[in-house]
């Protein structure tokens, strides 16, 4: 049974904003306590449980109030509106240096930062050497703290955060700054402590980390809560909006029992872009519009592997032409430009062209076995009476996507497969 070890309710951060420093003077000083500043929801009306075990990752973008939420979470600021309720002792990276005496040493700062834990002095002693190894930054560990490089820094932070084996840990900056390798280390050290039940919030800078680390994600915009939940999907979605031109705002929605958001398709049928790649034919612009549909039956530009991926095209059919050879057809291509996959009404012995109106609309339904990666989509009317193809309008870039997976898949597609053992061996040694 899930256990919640912190419970946000209807959390908000105002900060109270002013054009110059006078106007907070003017303002204290005002006898009709007249107000000369304006106020910024840093964070807006969040409410959310984590459980006990879970791992968090926490995307946004820049000043979405990531970092805000984080501090109140580790106590180091306090809400404006709201409560925050936490069963259980945290241990918190926050910026760079804080928590750090500057003009202490390295070592001395861990025995510090073992006092703000409330470990004494005597446990900090037996956990010295684990600390000074995950740090491993040598001698300079006797050198006072400001003359570190932030790398530096950041394993110091990390190595007696994790020493001191909190029921939480909370990460905001301080992975960023590492090299791989030490990033390597984190995370693995990140899977230990998840065995032993540790939760764990960070805030996810590249969203494969958070996918390969985080049992759900929390996604912040603008101070409000856009998702929390299933790893795949808030992730998708953030990234869906990312990779959209018009993502000035996401769909905030109340959030449903399950936490997820429900955001509705903006709109279906996105027109052709100008940007496409190239366009060309001798009945050019006869192709509409295109729409990528998933599997709930969302407009979106990123699909899951193994998902049903509906396509669809809407165009006039171009006048005086050859319908017997017309066809309509698209295809994948990787951004090398390189055809994955082609689908066309003629190689469907299609016909049915021949008694409708002029304004068509097909859909190509197909399942997404493409491993993870970014794609072309390619809309064609042809005729295909020739062995060549002759565009009426051939477009490449119709549209962009996304393929994501939920584990590591090798080659290009990965399609559904069985192995079958012919042969038994016998593996175990005889007499
Ligand atoms: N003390 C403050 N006074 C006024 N505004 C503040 C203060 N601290 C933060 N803010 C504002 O609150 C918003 C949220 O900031 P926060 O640092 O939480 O964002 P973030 O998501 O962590 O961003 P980043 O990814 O850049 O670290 C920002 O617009 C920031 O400018």
């Amino acid at each position: 049974m899930a256990t919640p070890i912190i419970k946000i309710n209807q959390l908000s951060k105002v900060y109270r904003v002013y054009n110059t420093p006078g106007d907070r003077l003017k303002e204290t000083l005002s006898i009709t306590k007249k107000k000369f500043s304006s106020d910024f929801h840093a964070l807006n009306n969040i409410s959310l449980v984590i459980n006990k075990g879970e791992t968090v990752g926490i995307i946004g973008r820049n000043g979405s109030g990531k970092s805000t939420l984080l501090k109140i979470l580790a106590q180091v600021s306090t809400p404006t509106t709201g409560s925050v309720h936490i069963q259980g002792s945290v241990s918190a990276i926050l910026e760079l240096g804080a928590g750090f005496n500057q003009e202490y040493s390295g070592l001395e700062n861990i025995y510090l930062n073992g006092t703000i834990q409330g470990k004494n002095k005597e446990q900090m002693n037996k956990k010295l050497n684990d600390i000074l190894a995950f740090a491993d930054i040598g001698d300079f560990i006797n050198q006072p703290v400001k003359t570190y490089s932030s790398g530096m820094f950041a394993r110091l932070a990390f190595a007696v955060a994790i020493n001191v084996e909190p029921d939480i840990l909370i990460v905001d900056e301080a992975l960023a700054v590492g090299d791989m390798k030490f990033q390597a280390k984190c995370f693995r050290k990140f899977e230990e402590m998840k065995t032993k039940g540790t939760t764990i919030l960070f805030v996810g800078h590249d969203v494969s980390s958070i996918r390969k680390f985080c049992d759900k994600a929390m996604w912040l915009h603008q101070g409000k809560l856009v998702a929390f939940g299933d790893t795949l999907g808030v992730t998708a979605e953030y990234m869906e909006f990312m990779n959209s031109e018009e993502s000035e705002q996401p769909d905030i929605k109340a959030l449903d029992e399950e936490g997820l958001s429900d955001v509705e398709p903006a709109e279906m049928f996105s027109e052709i872009k100008i940007d496409a790649i190239n366009r060309w034919g001798s009945h050019k612009n006869s192709i509409k519009s295109v729409a990528l549909i998933n599997e709930k039956g969302r407009s979106t530009t990123v699909f899951q592997h193994g998902e049903t991926v509906r396509i669809i095209l809407k165009f006039t059919l171009p006048e005086n032409i050859d319908l017997l050879h017309f066809s309509a057809a698209i295809s994948i291509k990787n951004t090398m430009g390189l055809d994955l996959i082609v689908f066309t009404t003629h190689d469907e012995k299609n016909t049915i062209f021949e008694s409708t109106s002029n304004e068509i609309e097909l859909t190509f339904e197909f399942v997404n076995y493409l491993t993870e990666g970014d794609y072309i989509l390619v809309a064609a009317l042809e005729n295909r009476k020739g062995i060549q193809p002759e565009y009426y309008d051939f477009i490449e870039g119709v549209a962009y996507f996304k393929s994501i997976a939920t584990k590591q898949l090798f080659g290009v597609v990965h399609t559904p497969y069985r192995i079958l053992l012919n042969k038994e061996v016998n593996l175990t040694s005889g007499k």
